[in-house]
């Protein structure tokens, strides 16, 4: 007598089978249906033509992930050579072709399959503002030869405009906000202090701005499900650039041969033009009558007086608000912690002063003996840096200091929440970031639903339910079918 084993028998048999077939096929679904893309990227290029210069930069980001969760990095950028596009007004078509060195390496950055899909954005800031202000059809045809030469390359061209004061100043924000991880977080925001050549801009979420005292100050968005009332102002004229030539122009007034200006080194000289200091639309109403052609620029080195000849080009004097910055433009209490970028960041940078726990004090007292160094000194430790840059860092730190303390009301003890940065998780800190998510729709309005569970988790959980289904289904196969017991077998 033999006994027949009961798993031998062809129900058995064709129900494994049938069972292993289906877990089989149940998980290759789960896995390749679920399965993430091979991380391929998308790109973007936005071009910050600024009053000094322009820069261009590619940010790169997972493909399959944009609109939500994806990351936006910055993945190159390029200065371009030469001043920003304006100094182009009177030779338009050298603007354009300021911008091809450039370009050039872009289509080489980004791969030739993604090129025609990626957007390439110019934003203009103060210099053209400026610009179109003076003469807005040279500014129109700076325009026009920038386009041209932009159209020449294979990305998708959205177009070159002059952005408002506000954009400029609001997407800083946003960049600075979105690299710190703080909007999709829900975190409480941090200030954005923007230093250019030609305008300056401040943005911080105020609890105590009432939108209806000044509504030109105010940009709302809704960013991951989250309301933002956002003040921000740009300062045109008050870009480093521009703010020293408001302060020569103060100590040039009656049209002297010689100024002894305090903030510039002892020692230094320079012969200056009156027809150059006086062209820019920031100055050019404070013209004297009859200036000689040339004056003597001499340094005296002396902080203390420096900010004196700087807060002249400032007005304190009126304000129509409850509370105002300068210039009669409204500013609600300072709150919270700021960014400060672009030119704060290379000033403090140079002058050792990016510390966050440096007080106030200790930043006046060196600039201070830094101002106070003859200039031939200066020249000598540090003989890679241009001359220009050079002799002008005792203007602008003095500068930075003025507008941060006089001019935006910081103390001594909100001092300390400043924070210079060049840069956040190695992309650089600027408006263009902003500016790109916003015309991209890369920061959504509401929160993204995201899946409870990561893939990996997702494919486990599908294994192992259809492995305990399959034991369960053998299970009650065999306790409940008479067929499936073990039966003594007679031969
Ligand atoms: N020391 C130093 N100064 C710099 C450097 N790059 C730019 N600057 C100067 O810093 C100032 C501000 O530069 P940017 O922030 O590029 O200004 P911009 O964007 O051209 O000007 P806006 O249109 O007003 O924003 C200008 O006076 C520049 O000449 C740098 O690497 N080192
Ligand atoms: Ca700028």
């Amino acid at each position: 007598m033999k006994e027949k084993n009961p798993w031998h028998t062809p129900a058995t048999i064709i129900i494994t089978v049938i069972g292993v077939i289906a877990i089989v096929a149940l998980v290759t679904v789960a896995v390749l249906q679920n399965r993430p893309v091979l991380q391929k990227y998308k790109y973007g290029i936005v071009l910050d033509a600024g009053s000094s210069h322009t820069a261009l930069y590619i940010y790169e980001w997972p493909a399959e992930k944009d609109n939500n969760t994806g990351r936006v990095e910055q993945k190159y950028s390029c200065k371009v050579k030469g001043k920003g596009i304006s100094s182009y007004a009177n030779t338009p078509e050298k603007a354009g072709e300021s911008l091809n060195e450039c370009m050039q390496e872009s289509v080489k950055q980004v791969p030739k399959e993604r090129h025609h899909e990626t957007p390439l954005y110019l934003g203009a800031t103060a210099g053209m503002r400026l610009l179109n202000l003076e003469n807005s059809l040279a500014s129109d045809k700076v325009f026009q030869a920038v386009e041209k030469a932009l159209q020449g390359f294979p990305f998708s061209f959205q177009g070159a405009r002059i952005l408002s004061g506000q954009e400029e100043g609001a997407f800083g924000w946003v960049t600075v906000n979105y690299l710190d991880d703080r909007l999709k977080q829900g975190l409480e925001t941090t200030g954005a202090l923007d230093l250019g050549g030609a305008s300056t801009q401040i943005s911080f979420v105020s609890d105590n701005y009432d939108i209806s005292e000044s509504p030109s100050n105010s940009v709302t968005f809704r960013l991951y499900g989250n309301d933002y009332n956002l003040y921000t102002h740009s300062f045109l004229c008050y870009g480093k650039d521009q703010a020293l030539l408001m302060a020569l122009a103060h100590q040039t007034k009656s049209g002297p041969k010689t100024i002894v200006d305090p903030c510039f080194h002892p020692g230094y000289l320079e012969q200056k033009q009156y027809s150059v200091l006086y062209d820019s639309p920031c100055v050019s109403a404070r013209k004297p009558q009859n200036p000689t052609t040339t004056f003597s620029h001499t340094g005296a080195g002396n902080f203390t007086q420096c900010q004196d000849v700087v807060k002249k080009v400032f007005n304190f004097t009126s304000c129509q608000y409850s509370r105002c910055s300068f210039n009669d433009v409204f500013q609600p209490p300072l709150q919270g912690t700021y960014g400060a970028f672009s030119a704060y960041y290379f000033v403090m940078d140079f002058l050792n002063l990016t510390d966050a726990s440096t007080p106030l004090e200790t930043v006046k007292q060196k600039l201070a003996s830094y101002c106070a160094t003859p200039w031939n000194q200066i020249v000598q430790q540090h003989p890679t840096i241009k001359v220009k840059y050079l002799s002008e860092y005792c203007f602008s730190g003095t500068y930075i200091v003025t507008l941060l303390t006089e001019g935006y009301n910081f103390t001594s003890e909100s001092y300390a929440n400043i924070n210079f940065i060049k840069e956040i998780k190695g992309s650089d800190a600027g408006w263009t970031l902003g500016y790109m998510l916003n015309l991209t729709n890369m920061i959504p309005a509401e929160a993204p639903d995201l899946p409870p569970l990561p893939h990996a988790g997702y494919v486990s959980v599908v294994t192992i339910t259809a492995l305990l289904l399959f034991v369960l289904v053998i299970l009650s196969l065999f306790c409940f079918c008479p067929g499936f017991k073990k039966q003594p077998h007679i031969v």
